[in-house]
């Protein structure tokens, strides 16, 4: 593999995602010293040359904290309320830390439609793009004040790895309260030993990978390595890494052998496929014989009508549905030829006689093969 200090000279663009629990000292409140020297060390990489993307947690624990709540409410609008609070603190808190080194703070509020819709996701990356030209450093949040439960992103790794996705960082580094990966939670092991580094694909490290270790934190380190993973579909490594040990994104950058660097293993994917990838709902699901099955995963083919079983779900032409094994494993999504009535009907026949069946023939696939993303 190559050296650690070589390939982060490779990069050009980091994702820096701070998460709740790190950021509200387990709840208690904004950690402003913490904060102020985090943002002076991305400064510091932004004057050598590094653009940067922030992705920062925190507003509802610190919304929490200034209204004096000592839990996180169960109900989604006091949550909602609590971000809308807690956001205005965080964002400020940037604002002023940024600009005493001559940075521009700007804010985008992100939710899962902006990144589902690709007109919205277009938009997003031009945006966020022109932002980083600016010389701004962008601090991304969801937009928790308006997501409804069903459509949350939930936990901010899952932002963090979307945001690489979207703007083609080469590095994601996931600022959290412990070192980085280890082999087992290290809240609950004494004997647990952390991953220096390895493939974001490596199946163990979701098998290592525990849920979140405080009420403040979502995701734990489940939602890291999926996030890895994730960032790794557009070439992006990822470092998970203690935002408590002194200077660690200077360090890091200096190839300092910090947190669990996880590198992808695979080609990045071209654009089109990416945000096909990115799409963490589909509208609906087909389930393919085990011809189908072998025919997209083994050779790269084309998902043809006749070897679909079921259909599942409402979906119109275009849009993103899930391709099912038939043991229910979820293979590949890609954007459909035909709405989910069509499809009904030309299931399991042959492409020759779609015409026939709905009057009209659009393509001889359910799915081309250059908009399948096998997963
Ligand atoms: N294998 C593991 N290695 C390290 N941490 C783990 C592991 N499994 C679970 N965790 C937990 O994940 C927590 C970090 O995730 P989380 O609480 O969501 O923080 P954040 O707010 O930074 O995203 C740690 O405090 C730890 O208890
Ligand atoms: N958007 C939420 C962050 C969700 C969250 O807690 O994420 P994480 O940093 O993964 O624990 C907030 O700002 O409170």
């Amino acid at each position: 593999m190559q050296d650690r200090a070589e390939f982060i000279r490779t990069t050009r663009r980091w994702i820096v995602k701070i998460g709740s629990a790190l950021l509200t000292r387990d709840g208690a409140g904004l950690d402003r010293a913490a904060l102020a020297d985090w943002a002076g060390q991305m400064a510091r990489l932004r004057k050598q040359g590094i653009e940067i993307v922030l992705v920062s947690s925190g507003a509802v624990a610190e919304g929490m904290s200034r209204m004096g709540w000592k839990q996180k409410p169960k109900a989604l609008f006091e949550k909602q309320a609590a971000a809308a609070i807690g956001q205005m603190s965080l964002i400020h808190a940037y604002e002023v830390n940024f600009q005493e080194h001559g940075y521009l703070a700007a804010q985008v509020l992100l939710t899962h439609d902006d990144l589902a819709n690709r007109r919205r996701y277009l938009n997003a990356r031009n945006t966020l793009r022109t932002l980083v030209e600016l010389g701004t450093i962008p601090v991304i949040n969801e937009n928790d004040t308006v997501a409804a439960e069903e459509i949350r992103l939930g936990d901010n790794d899952t932002l963090g790895a979307l945001v690489a996705n979207l703007v083609e960082a080469e590095l994601l580094v996931i600022l959290t309260d412990q070192q980085g990966l280890y082999d087992k939670d290290p809240r609950k092991f004494t004997d647990a030993q952390l991953i220096s580094s390895g493939r974001a694909n490596d199946e163990r490290f979701l098998e290592f990978a525990g849920g979140a270790g405080t009420a403040i934190g979502s995701g734990g380190m489940r939602t890291k390595v999926l996030a890895a993973r994730r960032a790794a579909t557009s070439g992006c490594a990822t470092v998970i890494a203690s935002g408590r040990e002194a200077n660690v994104l200077e360090r890091l950058y200096a190839g300092e052998d910090l947190g669990s660097l996880l590198l992808p293993d695979q080609a990045p994917l071209v654009a089109r496929k990416q945000w096909i990838a990115s799409q963490l709902q589909s509208r609906g699901q087909l389930w393919l014989d085990a011809g189908a099955a072998q025919a997209i995963q083994r050779t790269g083919g084309s998902l043809l009508p006749v070897g679909v079983v079921k259909v599942e779900g409402e979906f119109g032409r275009g849009e993103v549905v899930s391709c099912m094994s038939p043991e229910g494993k979820l293979l590949a999504k890609g954007l459909v030829n035909y709405n989910s009535d069509e499809a009904e009907r030309i299931k399991r026949k042959p492409s020759r006689e779609i015409e026939g069946i709905l009057g009209y023939i659009d393509a001889p696939e359910l799915i081309h093969r250059d908009n399948l993303v096998l997963l």
